[in-house]
């Protein structure tokens, strides 16, 4: 593992005006950027001139220096033109007051401003207190403002207020809001909220050091720290040793600094069209991501290994891999006899319609010696018009064609067309798998999207607002917080025959109660923050969020997952599927939000369709969203 260094800045008064001076005092003592205020360029008697703009060079006002807007409302657009001048990378607002409605409309035209002026890379960041109030507040401003995508949040540590413990829990619950509704850019400490321990060094109180710690494992990735200092304390490097001690705790690096989490950096929130494995052929690249999976093909194997164990001795057995891709589930199965010792006569078939996939596995077929073995054979054809003599002999059918939200990659209608030409006995893997929903924060996920807008489609055309909120994506969510503990939307099971499947679901979310603990809506829950807490605040929610999980055997023994509740640990072959909503849905204080989506079938086409109805605590209805994507109109997966 390799420790990453905090992007750490660093604000005080006393060379605000002087970036020469500040920039030569603290990076030594390892500070990336420090703040700067932003001088008055609207003419005028009161021209305050610098010295520092004469000597620093255009690099460091671009990568080291962060503006700080000061005065009035009125007079932002006094200030803002010098940072575009300079090239800054963001700018730090004042505090949000009272007047809520004159804040908005000033950020609102700021923003349209600075995108024109300085380009999307640059950010405004508004100063919100980790507190019940200013979060409230900050709900209110951003969504007035239409969550512009250069917006975000300079999320500031307050004191602990009454009983530590309390403030904790409390905090904890906010902080999971916050994330959902920032999107947080950077947070900030004030010296005076450290103590000093025995040696004299500065230290934070036990709650501030968790709140900090568990910041960092959600979004260190991509956060920035700000130590401001209110104390004219002199010993800046001591605190920058500590902020960057607690970044190098063991349960930090142990999420930000794994090979898994390096590996997913370019993923984090990057929206995805989901594969079409169907439809589309995959690249040679896709199948070898997929195959440095540790914990699926391992899965698979044991749920082989407990069918082939089950077999008589002498008995034939026809194992066809249908979707055989590259081959790694050939191999599983022919692994998992080797470790069941059976002595059943063992026939394996791998069954792929994309033809330089099969080339591959021809090529396998020639030259690995554990197929050569067991001669395996290879046969190009679309698994649902594979010839029925392969059908009727097959004992067990392994595929793997399954999508982030279980059914969307159409291995509900691939199996049954092929199972229901099988014999009744034939063995399924996966035997089940389940979908699961549940709504999630992210109004950095709803800005993606809404820049998905403005991308070229398939013909070159803008795609559009109405097709970028009614398509579902695959994402690595990262600066999302999901809302409620997933819900079953449904179950296939197979090889039970079903002519139908369609099917709809209808999930009432009413009860939080573990919701922190599942974080962004992507890994395992985590134990040591499950907290038995309602969250009292408002929520924004931006879409819902799809997972799945499979049963690979029949007794259920052997599964994968990527709903939080039952997350594989390791694995990492799918991200979830966002449902975006059209416009984010503000939940207030223990809210309902009721929930339905619908899978529809064609003659050639797959889709969903998803909506989301808001009450308050007494059941009163108090928003709904469209149908999204009625009749497929702007999604859809190709039969
Ligand atoms: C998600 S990939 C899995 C590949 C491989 N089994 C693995 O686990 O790495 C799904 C594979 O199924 C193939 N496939 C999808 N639908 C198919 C169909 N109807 N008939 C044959 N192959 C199909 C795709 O071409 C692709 O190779």
């Amino acid at each position: 593992m390799t420790e990453v260094s905090l992007l750490l800045g660093y604000q005080d008064d006393t060379f605000s005006h002087d970036v020469a001076v500040a920039l030569q005092t603290v990076r030594p003592e390892s500070f990336d950027y420090v703040v700067t205020d932003l001088p008055h360029v609207g003419g005028g008697l009161n021209i305050q001139t610098r010295s520092d703009i004469t000597v620093v060079e255009a690099k460091w006002w671009r990568t080291s220096v962060v503006g700080r807007c000061p005065g009035s409302i009125e007079e932002w657009p006094n200030y803002l033109p010098w940072a575009w001048h300079m090239n800054l990378p963001a700018v730090i607002l004042p505090t949000p007051d009272d007047n809520i409605p004159q804040y908005s409309q000033q950020l609102a035209s700021l923003a349209l401003s600075a995108l024109q002026e300085a380009g999307g890379s640059f950010q405004l960041w508004v100063p919100v207190s980790l507190d019940a109030a200013s979060i409230r507040t900050w709900q209110k401003i951003i969504s007035a403002c239409q969550y512009p995508s250069l917006v975000g949040v300079l999320l500031e540590i307050p004191p602990i207020d009454g009983d530590p413990r309390e403030h904790m829990t409390k905090q904890m619950t906010l902080l999971h809001n916050m994330i959902g509704c920032g999107p947080i850019k950077s947070f900030s400490i004030r010296t005076s909220l450290f103590l000093t321990n025995r040696q004299g060094y500065p230290t934070l109180a036990k709650p501030h050091q968790y709140i900090i710690g568990y910041l960092l494992k959600r979004l260190g990735r991509t956060l920035k720290v700000l130590l401001i200092n209110d104390t004219a304390a002199t010993n800046r490097g001591n605190f920058q040793q500590y902020l960057q001690h607690l970044r190098n705790r063991d349960s930090v690096t142990a999420v930000l600094d794994s090979s898994n989490a390096q590996d997913e950096h370019d993923y984090l929130d990057a929206l995805q069209k989901p594969l079409q494995p169907l439809q589309d052929h995959l690249l040679f690249a896709t199948y070898e991501v997929f195959e440095g999976d540790p914990i699926k093909y391992q899965r698979y194997q044991d749920a082989c290994r407990s069918f082939l164990i089950e077999r008589q001795a002498g008995t034939k057995t026809l194992v066809l891999v249908v979707g055989a891709g590259r081959g790694p589930l050939v191999t599983a199965v022919l692994q998992a006899y080797r470790a069941s010792q059976s002595a059943t006569l063992l026939r394996v078939i791998a069954v792929e319609k994309n033809p330089s996939a099969v080339l591959y596995l021809q090529s396998k077929q020639q030259f690995d010696p554990l197929w050569q073995q067991f001669k395996v054979q290879v046969v190009q054809s679309d698994l649902r018009s594979l010839e029925d003599q392969f059908c009727q002999q097959a004992d067990l059918i392994v595929s793997e064609l399954l999508g982030s939200f279980g059914c969307n990659e159409l291995s509900p209608e691939c199996l049954d067309t092929l199972l229901k030409r099988c014999r009744p006995d034939v063995v399924s893997v996966p035997t089940r798998y389940t979908s699961f929903l549940a709504p999630v924060s992210s109004l950095k996920l709803h800005q993606e999207v809404m820049a998905q807008s403005f991308y070229p489609d398939n013909n070159a055309r803008v795609v559009g607002q109405q097709i970028a909120v009614e398509t579902p994506y695959v994402v690595r969510t990262h600066a999302a917080s999901q809302m409620f503990p997933e819900q079953t939307c449904w179950t296939f099971e197979h090889p039970t025959i079903v002519d139908d499947t369609s099917r709809k679901a209808k999930l009432v979310f009413r009860d939080n109660r573990g919701a922190i603990a599942c974080g962004p809506g992507y890994g395992a829950v985590d134990e040591m923050v499950a907290s038995s807490e309602v969250d009292t605040e408002p929520w924004i929610v931006t879409g819902l969020l799809g997972t799945f999980s499979a049963d690979l055997s029949p007794d259920g023994v052997h599964k994968i997952s990527i709903a939080p509740h039952s997350f594989s640990v390791g694995m990492f072959s799918w991200f979830p599927l966002y449902f975006p909503l059209q416009h984010p849905v503000h939940i207030p204080p223990q809210g309902i939000i009721d929930t339905s989506i619908w899978r529809k079938i064609d003659e050639k086409r797959v889709w969903y369709e998803w909506m989301a109805t808001v009450m308050d605590a007494d059941g009163n209805l108090l928003s709904t969203t469209p149908i999204h994507n009625p009749g497929g109109r702007s999604s859809h997966v190709s039969l």
